[in-house]
């Protein structure tokens, strides 16, 4: 006897399983089953397809029509910070460029400061918060970055934080040593690269991924090549927040050291671009952090699709260059400004997200023996939810098998 069965589902969306990041017109291919149903059991996919089976199970759950997804992934967060930085909106207001706040001791340095403030419980209940809106997203794999203490302690501490997170919610999550995302005002570039590699050995205990900023007046090519070469040498894999604002070539250098993602690539080469497509480096788009930031540019990502390479899509939530923690409305940005096609988005924030935090034939699909971490939308079609932007449209939120979020409606 199966535990759930969920009927009346007007169409289920099945991202394939692949052992590699889908990639150019693959990522183009979506299975969408009309009128399906899924059986769960002991929290694992027992079957995801065309209804009118006899499966027998202890609860019927009707979907009434709605569709069904793999719960989302969302592969690239500052989840765990202190503070926030809504007065620097009056100077981006006044065109001072992100960098250039930075540079003034703000934005990063800002953040910086509240975080080493704050204890572990108020950084835990505030992360706490957007875990919980992330979960109402229809979001239960999520990545969390380290980043914002620039010293051994505070940044263990952001790490203990993002692993009571996991401990705290029914998600799966990746946590990713960020030390080097800013340098400390007091202190020279190299030396404090040097402390932050120096860490290496104690946080590849707790972290999975080393990322880097490399980025104008953060951390250069040639030190981002020395910490990334350091952190692969100690069996972590690694990422890179690259070519953000100004194009230094991170991306190139990401898959030289082969990257599991390379994450922003706003100004990313063509050279780079071309080369994507021959590796497994997932190129992670921020498209809501160029919106924030009121740029025009955005990603390339109909050329590195065309090109052949892997896209997934994140919040980037963070403080300073994206403050919001709805994946869903990425999904929209991306239509309208990536002009990414919907089934490209959906496998943006699905499995090739998967892909992006290592986790690609484990996350993201409701194959048979998947955890049954899925989503059911309030949504007519799978095209809907990028094109209906700014609201929430997850219905229930169905963790391990669990029904862990309904939205409730209006008690007239
Ligand atoms: O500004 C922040 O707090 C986050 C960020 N790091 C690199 N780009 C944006
Ligand atoms: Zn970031």
């Amino acid at each position: 006897m199966n535990d759930i069965i969920i009927k009346n589902i007007k169409s289920l969306i099945l991202p394939k399983k692949s052992v590699h990041p889908l990639k150019g017109k693959e990522m183009d291919e979506l299975t969408i089953i009309d009128d399906a149903e899924v059986v769960i059991n002991a929290g694992r996919i027992i079957y995801a397809g065309p209804s009118g089976h006899d499966f027998q199970a202890e609860k019927e759950m009707d979907a009434g029509g709605r569709i069904v997804s793999p719960a989302l992934v969302e592969p690239h967060t500052h989840i765990v910070h202190g503070g926030s930085r809504e007065h620097e909106m009056s100077l981006k207001r006044q065109g001072v460029p992100y960098l250039e706040i930075l540079k003034q001791g703000g934005g990063i340095l800002n953040t910086v400061e509240a975080t080493r403030n704050a204890s572990f419980d108020e950084l835990l209940n505030k992360a706490s918060a957007s875990m919980t809106r992330m979960i109402q997203h229809g979001v239960l794999t999520i990545e969390s970055k380290s980043g914002y203490g620039l010293d051994r302690e505070t940044e263990m501490k952001q790490l203990q934080v993002s692993r009571a997170l996991e401990e705290k919610f029914p998600v799966m999550m990746k946590h990713t040593f960020l030390g080097p995302h800013a340098v400390p005002r007091d202190k020279d570039s190299d030396v404090f690269l040097d402390e932050m590699i120096s860490l290496l050995d104690e946080v590849k205990e707790i972290a999975d991924f080393a990322d880097i900023f490399c980025e104008t007046g953060v951390f250069t090519i040639e030190q981002s090549r020395k910490y990334m070469t350091a952190a692969r040498e100690k069996g972590l894999r690694v990422k890179i927040h690259a070519d953000e604002i100004d194009p230094l070539g991170g991306l190139e250098l990401a898959l030289e050291q082969d990257a599991v993602s390379a994450d922003h690539l706003v100004a990313a080469s063509e050279e780079g671009k071309r080369q994507l497509a021959s590796t497994d480096t997932v190129a992670v788009l921020l498209p809501g952090t160029t919106f924030y930031l009121g740029k025009n540019e955005f990603a390339d990502a109909r050329g590195m699709i065309d090109a052949g390479g892997a896209v997934s899509l994140a919040t980037d939530y963070n403080p300073g260059s994206c403050v919001t923690d709805n994946l869903q409305m990425i999904m929209a940005v991306a239509a309208l400004k990536l002009k990414m096609t919907p089934n490209e988005i959906w496998n943006a924030v699905t499995v090739n997200a998967a892909h992006a935090v290592g986790l690609g034939t484990v996350r993201g699909t409701l194959d048979e023996g998947d955890t049954a971490d899925l989503v059911i939308w309030d949504a007519p079609n799978h095209e809907y939810i990028p094109y209906h932007y700014g609201v929430n449209h997850a219905y229930q939120v169905i963790a391990g098998g669990k029904v862990i979020f309904e939205r409730p409606g209006l008690s007239l």
